[in-house]
């Protein structure tokens, strides 16, 4: 069997250590590295105790890794501390990049939203962006992968599709979403701490949220003009989990029907992406844990207007996950090797 080693760049992060509990069950994939910044020197084992007794190499930091039998790199470094480190790496390393520093394509719009001058803009021109159900073609053939944000994945997903084939109106959509605290990493913050999340929940980033360009780049693509979108991002008092609720205008003769058929039309052979039946609501819990990405469709009480209903696991599909997914497209393994746990439910 064919059989590739895999560095986890970031790996005492969540999402590094998501990467561990996923790749660990994986027929092709051998984990030879692993890499942390506070916590480089440690076992993987003291700083995560669910993943001791797996035989996992120690955390050192970036420097002290040999790249000479690397594979594929995943890099689970805050965004910003990526370009320079993946730009050094040796040309015959594979890269998914689940930081944002490669995502955007205009470095100007990068330098716009993430507040400094992009330091690698020639590999920013390679650099896929990873989306697997839109973009498997060229994720097969990329070096680097751009790994999507965990909310431009469930905006996308279910926008694109509708705006390719000219179902949705370009104006007016709305997307109001919902995160777990996890979202926001492992590192401590003000932000994140139980006070400040327990028991409430509140609106961030309003209108200024640096994941509404990545979103409108995707939908922009798909609907061949420039499109504008209502995004707000809120966090809630839970782990894992993002639900996001679009509201969109149905195109002339469209009905909801319509673009419920589209969207299972478009999924149909996904193993991933899921129109549930008419009438049932997805909920986080109904993701919890898996790469499954669950899309609702409904009638609004506005007249020509539809509300969609999109969740995911925002550790998962919304990042660790799709990497996963990514590698496979990108070495030719079956899409679905170390993906296949089905949600933690309740
Ligand atoms: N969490 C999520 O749901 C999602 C996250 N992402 C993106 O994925 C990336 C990783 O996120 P996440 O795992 O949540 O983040 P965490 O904060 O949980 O982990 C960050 C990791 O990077 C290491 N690190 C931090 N700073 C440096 C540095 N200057 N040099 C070297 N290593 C460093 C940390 O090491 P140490 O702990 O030892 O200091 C840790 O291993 C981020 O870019 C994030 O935006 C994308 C989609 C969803
Ligand atoms: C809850 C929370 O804080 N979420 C993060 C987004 C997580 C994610 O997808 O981030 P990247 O684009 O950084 O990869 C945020 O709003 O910044």
């Amino acid at each position: 069997m064919n059989t590739i080693n895999a560095a986890i760049v970031g790996a005492s992060g969540y999402t590094g250590a998501e990467l561990v509990r996923l790749l660990i069950n994986h027929p092709n994939v051998t984990i030879t590295a692993m890499t942390a910044d506070r916590k480089a020197g440690m076992r993987m084992a003291d700083v995560f105790p669910h993943l001791g007794g797996l035989n996992l190499p120690d955390l050192v930091t970036m420097d002290n890794v040999d790249w000479s039998n690397i594979d594929v790199c995943f890099c689970c470094l805050p965004h910003g501390t990526t370009q320079e480190f993946i730009a050094s790496l040796p040309q015959n390393v594979r890269i998914v990049d689940l930081s944002a520093d490669f995502r955007l394509k205009d470095i100007e719009e990068y330098r716009k939203w993430y507040g400094d001058k992009h330091r690698a803009p020639e590999l920013q021109k390679e650099a896929v962006y990873g989306l697997t159900e839109i973009k498997r073609d060229e994720i097969a053939k990329a070096r680097l992968v751009a790994n999507p944000g965990c909310y431009p994945t469930s905006a996308q997903l279910p926008l694109i599709p509708l705006l390719k084939e000219k179902k949705i109106g370009t104006q007016g959509i709305i997307i109001d979403s919902k995160s777990g605290v996890t979202g926001a990493g492992r590192a401590p913050k003000e932000g994140t701490l139980f006070c400040e999340v327990s028991d409430a929940i509140h609106a961030y980033g309003v209108g200024t949220h640096r994941h509404g360009p990545e979103i409108e780049q995707g939908l922009s693509e798909a609907a061949g003009e420039n499109i504008f979108v209502s995004f707000t991002p809120h966090l809630m008092p839970m782990n894992r989990g993002i639900l996001s609720t679009i509201y969109v205008t149905l195109a002339d003769n469209v009905s909801v029907n319509d673009i419920r058929t589209s969207l299972q039309n478009t999924y149909a052979n996904e193993p991933f992406v899921r129109v549930v039946e008419e009438g049932n609501s997805p909920a986080t819990r109904h993701v919890r844990g898996s790469n499954y990405c669950l899309i609702g469709v409904f009638a609004d009480r506005t007249p020509g207007r539809a509300i969609i209903v999109c969740v995911e696991d925002n550790v998962v599909k919304g990042a660790s996950g799709q990497a996963v997914q990514n590698m496979n497209v990108m070495f030719g393994f079956e899409e679905t090797a170390g993906l296949t746990q089905q949600p933690m439910f309740p």
